[in-house]
């Protein structure tokens, strides 16, 4: 169809002339398109053929409709009769008239192109398809999406895009923006959003008409515009009629909205490029010192109307839905008509009833207002629609004395979308650089906290922190982020020109310095957040590194306590042997005294024997050697016990003497002899008997003939705290202790002697034990009574010293204690005692040389043990296994201070134990 339709390729259109804000009349154009004639057409209708009624004659201006074309027009399409009378032939004028065989392109490139280029200069601009239904309006406007058929939005699409790409200016900005509306039935509704109905029309001062609540779609693309006219497509109303079988029942209404913005290069000189630049509103008011000081938006908008197709009722046949969609569109056809009218009476301008309808309500501007209008009216060829044609063509031919006042819309509205994303831009950009201060604000705060809290907090809440401001500073990021990536989104939806090839490209100057700006600030973010991870590394470290610490030092006492324990158990171990030990010499020291003193009490019993027979029987003695006696008796033989004496005895020969010397009651009397050696001393005795016991109090340390100690009443023998009863002491050292009947007095072992009798008690060398023989005697007490007294009673004669045995106690009668056996077989040997004693003696000095090593190791000891733990002290030990087994049981701790304690204690009491045993030791070691 192109190829046959003469096209001048330097036909730049209607437009091509129009200057700046032009004329009244260059800014309404009307153009006709005749559509080739259906295959409906051509078969005819009835009897008739199919008949053409319009001609364009050359110079495509004027357009003949006739009932009879062959009859007015010549083969050159001028008309050349005037058929009026005979044949009904019309001619009309109009800015350009498109025949049949009209290619789309063409259609668009001189009655569309300028127009719809013009919004890019900040005009208003309309295309407005008008035609009974059938003829063609759709197809003009739409046709198809692609490919030669492509109708004038498609094309208007392409354009303003290619028209951006190929901006010359590199600094202009654009936002295009799409919306798709429908009138049907008057009822205003978004094609984009369906659930938008009932929309309101409303007029703005500074907006001018516009419907209220229509979405608007940003595009960047052609394909975005095709896309969202494919959708609103599928939404409008149509339906198949007589003529059209896909008829629009709505006037349909697709607007495209581009805004632009254009920032000149700034010289000494002022603004260049003679454009009638206006100062930012930000700038004049001050705002933002990143924003260009002169900035110049223009605005243009452009209505793409494809009206519902006028028809007659009674051709097309519509019934019920359809005759009342018919009714509503040729009400507002009819509306439209009457605006036209009203615009082109040549009397004085009259009131324009645009409010009578949607569509005039919504076109006012388009008609007589602010706008760049081309007005298509689409006819049919047949026979047929003459009529309609006819209607269509006078209807058009009026609407060219419209006369519209097209000028620049140039900032006129603040709330363009340009400058409220600019304006939004800005704060975004001043949120962003708020938060970034507030972010290094916050971020010295919280050092300074930090470094307040670690001064007073553990290890554990600094690290606490340290996340918690981690998170925050996350958190902080992710918002940058955000602001970041809207800024973006926002700098993505303006397209920019000066570049070539990409459908779309931004202004590279722009988006270098949002790029560069963007980039300044993740660097500063980035090394914001590389600091604090350092730091929050280094808190760790540190912080691990003195737990770690803790723990060493907590092990490290562990192990002390450990070591400490072993020792001290080692030590006890140590006591407990040397105790035991000690128990052993103990014991065999005791079993030697014992025997000791069962040999000293078998001698005595012997000696008080010998004497008793001798006194009863010094005849029965007579054939006894006396010397031989005497030897077997030795220092045990009484008077004449010094050699002296004893050789006086010898020269005397009498056995009367011997038993009276061995008596204590010769004539000499009183002999003043302790014991073989002895040093005892009885006080006041003055030639009293010094063989027989000494009564009353010893005087304290004073040493028997064998090397007992004396002790008197009161006095405190080794390990001992009783009130001695007074002690008779016999010249071995035994004590004899005199006791009545009915005496309670308690012997140094406890026990109680009843029923009377000599009470003899030796301390042990051990000084903690004793032994006592009970004699029987008369029941009379002797305790305290002066040692003739206690002879008397017993029947001694005046002088004679006490004597004891183990039988009768008595003077010199009754019965010998043996009498059936020999005396010199009942003696121990004199050496055998000495050997005794010296066992005796040898047992108690290695006794004492044992007890002073263990004296010497023990105090060593105790020594080593207060030195170790007095470095380092019971509390502290005590709190670091607290803190070590981190259960807060004071039980192991707690043990362990008790078992230093009680062996505190143990080592004390030992120690006492020692120094009073070393005591009595000393004393036996003197006495030794
Ligand atoms: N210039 C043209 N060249 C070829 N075919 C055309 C032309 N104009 C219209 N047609 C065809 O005529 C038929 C009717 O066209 P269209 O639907 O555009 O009419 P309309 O005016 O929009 O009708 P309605 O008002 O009922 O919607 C369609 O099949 C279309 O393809």
């Amino acid at each position: 169809m192109d190829s046959n339709y003469p096209v001048d390729p330097h036909d730049d259109g209607l437009y091509q002339q129009a200057s700046g804000t032009g004329s009244t009349s260059e800014n309404f154009k009307v153009v006709v398109r005749i559509r080739p004639p259906l295959p409906r057409e051509l078969r005819g209708t009835g009897l008739r053929a199919y008949q053409c009624t319009t001609a364009v004659e050359p110079g495509d201006r004027n357009v003949i409709l006739s009932e009879n074309l062959p009859a007015v027009v010549n083969q050159q399409g001028n008309m050349v009769t005037d058929g009026g009378a005979l044949y009904n032939t019309y001619r009309f004028t109009f800015d350009c008239v498109y025949d049949q065989p009209c290619p789309q392109e063409l259609v668009y490139r001189q009655s569309a192109q300028q127009v719809v280029l013009s919004i890019l200069q900040g005009y208003n601009a309309a295309i407005i398809a008008y035609g009974q239904t059938g003829t063609g309006k759709t197809y003009t406007m739409e046709g198809a999406m692609e490919g030669p058929d492509r109708g004038i939005i498609p094309r208007t699409v392409e354009d303003i895009f290619t028209y951006i790409v190929n901006d010359p200016e590199p600094s202009s900005k654009y936002l295009v923006r799409s919306s798709y509306l429908q009138i049907y039935n008057e009822v205003v509704s978004d094609l984009l959003k369906p659930e938008r109905s009932s929309l309101s029309i409303r007029e703005d001062r500074r907006r001018g008409v516009f419907v209220e609540g229509l979405s608007e779609w940003v595009v960047r693309s052609p394909a975005e515009v095709y896309q969202l006219m494919q959708r609103g497509q599928s939404l409008r109303a149509t339906g198949a009629t007589k003529l059209n079988e896909v008829s629009s029942r709505s006037h349909a209404v697709c607007v495209i909205i581009v805004e632009k913005c254009t920032t000149p290069a700034a010289t000494d000189d002022g603004p260049t490029g003679g454009a009638p630049w206006v100062r930012s509103s930000s700038s004049t008011t001050g705002g933002d010192s990143t924003v260009p000081a002169i900035q110049s938006i223009k605005v243009g908008k452009l209505n793409l109307v494809d009206l519902a197709g006028s028809e007659r009722v009674h051709v097309t046949g519509a019934v019920g839905r359809r005759l009342e969609e018919s009714k509503k569109i040729n009400a507002s056809l009819s509306a439209l008509g009457n605006v036209i009218a009203a615009l082109t009476d040549r009397r004085e301008r009259s009131h324009i009833p645009y409010r009578d309808s949607k569509l005039t309500r919504l076109l006012e501007d388009s008609l007589g207002g602010n706008c760049r209008t081309t007005m298509i009216a689409t006819i049919a060829p047949s026979l047929e629609a003459f009529q309609e044609s006819l209607s269509t063509l006078k209807f058009a031919n009026r609407a060219k004395n419209i006369q519209n006042e097209a000028h620049v819309n140039e900032d006129v509205d603040q709330r363009t979308l340009l400058r409220k994303y600019e304006r939004e831009l800005r704060r975004l950009r001043d949120e962003l650089a708020r938060r970034s201060r507030n972010v290094v604000d916050k971020r010295a705060l919280l050092v300074a906290e930090e470094q307040a809290k670690r001064a007073e907090a553990d290890k554990l809440a600094a690290l606490t922190a340290l996340q918690e401001r981690s998170r925050e500073f996350l958190r902080e990021k992710e918002e940058k982020r955000a602001l970041e990536l809207k800024i973006q989104a926002m700098q993505s939806q303006l397209l920019s020109g000066g570049s070539s090839g990409a459908a779309l490209q931004e202004v590279p100057a722009v988006r270098a310095m949002l790029q560069r700006e963007a980039n300044k600030v993740k660097e500063h973010y980035e090394a914001r957040i590389r600091a604090l991870e350092a730091e929050r590394q280094d808190a760790e470290g540190s912080a691990s590194a003195e737990v770690d610490r803790y723990k060493q030092l907590l092990l490290k006492q562990r192990d002390i306590m450990i070591a400490l324990t072993a020792r001290l158990n080692e030590r006890d171990e140590r006591i407990n042997s040397l105790q035991e030990e000690l128990d052993a010499y103990d014991r065999y020291q005791r079993q030697l005294e014992d025997q000791l003193d069962a040999k000293t009490t078998e001698l005595i019993t012997l000696r008080k024997a010998a004497v008793e027979h001798a006194a009863a029987s010094p005849a029965g003695l007579r054939g006894v050697d006396p010397s031989a006696l005497q030897n077997a008796l030795g220092d045990w033989a009484g008077p004449g016990g010094t050699p002296g004496s004893q050789q006086q005895q010898q020269q005397q020969g009498t056995p009367q003497d011997l038993a009276a010397a061995a008596t204590g009651s010769n004539a000499g009397g009183h002999m003043a002899r302790t014991s073989s050696g002895g040093v005892g001393e009885a006080p006041g005795a003055g030639g009293h008997l010094s063989s027989t016991p000494y009564r009353g109090p010893a005087p304290p340390g004073s040493v028997l003939a064998n090397g007992a100690l004396a002790a008197g009443p009161g006095r405190t023998m080794a390990g001992l705290h009783h009130s001695l009863p007074q002690l008779v002491y016999s010249a071995d050292g035994t004590a004899v202790e005199l006791q009545g009947p009915d005496s309670q007095d308690v012997t140094p072992r406890g026990s109680t002697v009843s029923g009377g009798g000599l009470s003899v008690w030796r301390p042990h060398m051990s000084g903690n034990s004793s032994s006592t023989s009970s004699l029987p005697y008369p029941p009379n007490s002797y305790h305290n009574a002066p040692q003739s007294a206690v002879s008397q009673s017993v029947g001694l004669p005046p002088g004679a010293g006490v004597s004891m045995s183990h039988g009768q106690v008595g003077h010199n009668q009754g019965t010998p204690a043996h009498p059936g056996s020999s005396l010199v077989d009942m003696l121990a040997s004199p050496g055998e005692v000495a050997e005794l004693r010296a066992a005796a003696l040898t047992a108690a000095k290695e006794r004492s040389a044992l007890q002073q090593i263990l004296d010497s190791k023990v105090r060593v000891m105790l020594a080593e043990i207060i030195n170790e733990v007095s470095g380092s002290s019971p509390g502290a030990l005590a709190s670091a296994l607290y803190a070590r087994d981190g259960d807060g049981s004071s039980s192991r701790p707690q043990l362990l201070l008790e078992r230093l304690a009680s062996l505190e204690a143990l080592v004390q009491r030992v120690s006492e134990a020692i120094g009073s045993s070393g005591g009595a030791s000393g004393s036996r070691g003197g006495a030794a």
